[in-house]
């Protein structure tokens, strides 16, 4: 086991070209920078393609690189070995489980393969799978098939976790209990690195957030602070005379109130709002994209 602080992954100068010289090549990922400290719970966010589960797969030591340096708790996944593979959990994104086998006997039979098991009936109870643990696995819905993959991760005990989209196909209170699993990993002291589509995952777990496009990280922080001092400047819009303004300032009240000394003889500012950016107005203006309600955010 590691102790907290110390780096549980390191890359350096990542690459991954795909292709070939007749159908062209993409570089998947293009020089990426990574660290993720023991004990902690980072999230990688980017669009799809962005190069997420190319990298992901690379530090599982499921997939070859092309260039830069990756050390995973100590070894390079390119050389390590069984003793390794123990010590890491791996949630993959697309689950091909089709057996015959029953809930509770695909989660024993992985257990038996690791030195220090967590207790079967216990992680099928911490995924809420208890009900389905004597159902066969190909009679799973999706959401369970998803729950029961995430069962599959963390039954070794590993001190790092790969979780790769892993709520995709949950309801809403399966993604709650699930967020309460994850955070109960941590406090158990197991490292998680997340790659999700969903923001407010992230911002619900994550201590930091790595934001990839392109193959490279262009953003990175905690979930608060991503994207500097000035990205979640509150933003002021109203209507005037039907022409819609806004302005960003870190002083909405006094603006309020020059807006609010300026109005008819009623007091009201037409169409007034003051809000905040959030992760998700953020996030889209760090890949590129313009936040859902542009107008109201006007210079994000
Ligand atoms: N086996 C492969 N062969 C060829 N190209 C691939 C292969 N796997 C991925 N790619 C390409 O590499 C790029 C990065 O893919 P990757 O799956 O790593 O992205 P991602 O960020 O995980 O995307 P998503 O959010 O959709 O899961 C994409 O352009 C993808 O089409």
């Amino acid at each position: 086991m590691q102790t907290s602080g110390s780096p549980a992954v390191q890359v350096r100068g990542l690459r991954k070209r795909y292709g070939n010289a007749r159908t062209g090549f993409k570089d998947a990922v293009a020089g990426l920078d990574l660290d993720v400290s023991t004990g902690e719970i980072v999230a990688v966010l980017g669009p799809n393609g962005a190069g997420k589960t190319t990298t992901v797969e690379i530090l599982e030591g499921f997939r070859d690189r092309d260039d830069g340096d990756v050390v995973v708790l100590g070894e390079d996944p390119r050389d390590a070995g069984r003793a390794w593979r123990a010590r890491i959990g791996v949630v993959m994104q697309d689950s091909r489980d089709l057996s015959e086998l029953t809930v509770a006997e695909k989660v024993r039979a992985a257990a038996a393969s690791y030195p220090d098991p967590r207790d079967p009936a216990e992680v099928i109870a911490a995924v809420g799978l208890t009900e389905k643990a004597r159902a066969r696995t190909r009679g799973l819905s999706g959401g369970q098939r998803r729950r029961l993959d995430v069962a599959l991760g963390i039954v070794g005990r590993p001190e790092l976790l790969f979780l790769d989209e892993p709520t995709t196909g949950f309801d809403p209170q399966a993604r709650r209990s699930f967020w309460d699993l994850v955070t109960g990993l941590r406090d158990d002291g197991t490292t998680i690195l997340l790659t999700t589509h969903y923001l407010d995952e992230a911002a619900q777990l994550a201590d930091r957030v790595v934001v990839v496009r392109d193959g490279v990280v262009v953003a990175e922080g905690t979930p608060d602070a991503l994207g500097g001092p000035g990205a979640r400047t509150p933003v002021v819009a109203w209507d005037d005379d039907g022409v819609r303004r806004v302005e960003r300032t870190d002083r909405p009240t006094a603006v309020v109130a020059r807006l609010i000394a300026a109005a008819g003889p009623d007091g009201e500012v037409p169409g007034l709002s003051v809000s905040r950016p959030t992760l998700e107005d953020v996030y889209l203006s760090l890949i590129g994209e313009a936040p859902i309600n542009d107008e109201e955010r006007g210079a994000a």
